[in-house]
C-alpha cells in the first residue's frame, strides 16, 4: 500500500493515489490528473491469434472466465483483473497474448496489407511486432530494431513462442542511424535452396537460423558489442534473429548489410514504419503503479526530470526522422508514445513537419469508431484511461510524398 502522504487531491477535490510531484508534473504538462483515477478500473486486454477463433470456448474453459470481445478492435477481448493467464496452456501455446487495446490501435493505424515490408524501429519487448507479423500473413517481411540487446532477445523469444518469426529479422541497432533496406528485391529473386553453399569470393551466406550459434560467431558478436559499447555511433547492426522467409537465408552478410542511397530508399524503402518511441511512460498507468514497489523517490529521476525529457524529445525526433527516411515514397509511418505530454507528442510532430517537406500528416480512417480524443494537432489521436478505458497513448500517422 502507498504512504498516506503519497495521496494528492485534484482540482475538483477528489483524492488521487499519486504523489504531489507527479501531480505537479501532470499539471505542468496540461494533463488532467483525474485520468489516473480510472486506473484501477481500466481493463486488461488480450488478443486472440487469428485462426483460433473457433477455439474460444476451449480458451474460456481453460482460463475459467467468459471472454467479452472489444467491439472496436478485431480479435481483442477484455480480461478480468483477477484472471491470470501466464500459466495457462493457451497462453503458453501462443493462442492468446496480453496487449493493451491502445497499442493494438497504433498497429491497426499502420493499415498493414499482405506483402508489406514493415520496419518497427523501437521493437522490444515486442507486443506490437508480434501483432504486425500476425497481420502480415504469408507474404512481406518485418524488421524489428531495438538498441537494448536483452529486450530484443525477449522479443525473439516471444516471436518463437507465437510461431510468428518466419518473416522477421531482428537487429540490435540504434534506430536513429539504422540504415538497412527491406530485402524486397532479394525476396523476389532468391530462393532459400541456396542456403548451404558458399557464395563466390568465399563470403559466407546465412543458413537457417538456429539458437545454437557456433562458438566463433558468438565470440565475434560479443566483441562487436564490446567495441560498440565504447563507440555506439559506429556500431554495426547486429542480426540476432531471422526467420526462414525473411529473405536473409541464402544471402551474404554484405548483401544484408549493404549501404543504401536516397534514390534506392524512395523506391525500395519500407512500405510501413512504426516508431513506438522511447518516452517517459507517464501515460502507462501500470508503469506508474510500479513506482509503488520501486519507490516514489525514483519517479523524479525516471519521469519528471526536465533534462531527461529534453534528451528524450531530441531522441524521439531523431527516431521519427530516421524512420521516415527509410520509408519508400507513398509509404506510411505511425509515430506513437505512451507519454501524454505535449512536448513528446505534438511538440515532436510539429518540429518534424517543419523539417520534412515530404511528410504529410494523415487522418487515421479506422479511428472513426475508436473511443479516443483528438490531440492538440488535428488528425493526431490521444487514448487515455478515462476516455478510452485503455492505457495512455499518443498516435500520429504520416505519408511520404514525392517531392
Ligand atoms: C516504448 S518501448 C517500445 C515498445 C514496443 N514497441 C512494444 O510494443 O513492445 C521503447 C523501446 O525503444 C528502445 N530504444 C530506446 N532508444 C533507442 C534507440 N536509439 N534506437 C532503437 N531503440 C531504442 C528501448 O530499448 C525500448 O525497448
Amino acid at each position: 500500500m502507498m504512504d498516506e502522504e503519497a495521496y494528492s487531491s485534484s482540482s475538483d477535490g477528489k483524492i488521487l493515489p499519486l504523489p504531489d510531484a507527479f501531480v505537479e508534473f501532470l499539471n505542468e504538462n496540461g494533463l488532467d490528473p483525474s485520468i489516473y483515477i480510472a486506473c484501477d478500473s481500466t481493463p486488461r486486454y488480450i488478443r486472440l491469434k487469428p485462426g483460433f477463433e473457433a477455439h474460444i470456448e476451449e480458451i474460456e474453459a481453460e482460463i475459467k472466465c467468459k471472454l467479452e470481445s472489444l467491439c472496436w478492435l478485431p480479435n481483442f477481448y477484455f480480461l478480468p483483473h483477477d484472471i491470470r493467464i501466464a500459466s495457462s496452456k493457451v497462453y503458453q501455446e501462443g493462442k492468446i497474448y496480453g496487449i493493451d487495446a491502445a497499442s493494438g490501435a497504433a498497429v491497426y493505424a499502420l493499415d498493414i496489407s499482405s506483402g508489406d515490408h514493415v520496419l518497427d524501429l523501437c521493437a522490444a519487448p515486442g507486443a506490437k511486432l508480434c501483432m504486425i507479423a500476425d497481420l502480415l500473413g504469408s507474404s512481406g517481411s518485418v524488421t524489428g530494431v531495438d538498441i537494448a540487446q536483452h529486450r530484443l532477445a525477449a522479443c525473439r523469444t516471444m516471436l518463437q513462442k507465437y510461431a510468428l518469426g518466419d518473416r522477421c529479422r531482428l537487429f540490435v541497432a540504434d534506430g536513429t542511424t539504422f540504415s538497412l533496406l527491406p530485402l524486397r528485391v532479394c525476396l523476389d529473386s532468391k530462393s532459400c535452396e541456396q542456403t548451404e553453399s558458399l557464395l563466390e569470393g568465399k563470403s559466407l551466406v546465412y543458413k537457417e537460423w538456429t539458437s545454437r550459434r557456433p562458438w566463433k560467431e558468438r565470440k565475434r558478436a560479443s566483441k562487436v558489442r564490446e567495441n560498440g559499447a565504447s563507440n555506439s555511433q559506429t556500431q554495426d547492426p547486429e542480426l540476432i534473429f531471422y526467420g526462414r522467409d525473411s529473405g536473409v537465408v541464402g544471402m551474404s552478410k554484405n548483401e544484408v548489410c549493404q549501404d543504401i542511397t536516397n534514390y534506392e530508399v524512395s523506391k525500395h524503402g519500407y512500405d510501413k514504419v512504426l516508431v513506438d518511441a522511447e518516452c517517459t511512460h507517464d501515460g502507462s498507468i501500470r508503469h506508474i503503479q510500479k513506482f509503488e514497489q520501486w519507490g516514489w523517490e525514483t519517479l523524479h529521476r525516471r519521469v519528471l526530470d526536465a533534462e531527461r525529457t529534453d534528451d528524450l524529445t531530441t531522441l524521439q525526433l531523431q527516431l521519427l526522422t530516421n524512420g521516415f527516411r527509410l520509408l519508400k515514397v507513398g509509404g506510411t509511418l505511425v509515430y506513437s508514445t505512451c507519454s501524454l505530454t505535449v512536448a513528446q507528442n505534438e511538440g515532436v510532430v510539429e518540429k518534424f513537419l517543419s523539417q520534412n517537406g515530404s511528410a504529410e500528416l494523415l487522418e487515421i480512417d479506422s479511428a472513426k469508431t475508436w473511443p479516443c480524443k483528438s490531440g492538440r494537432i488535428p488528425r493526431t489521436l490521444r487514448f487515455d484511461p478515462s476516455t478510452s478505458c485503455t492505457s495512455g497513448l499518443f498516435v500520429a500517422k504520416f505519408m511520404k510524398l514525392a517531392i
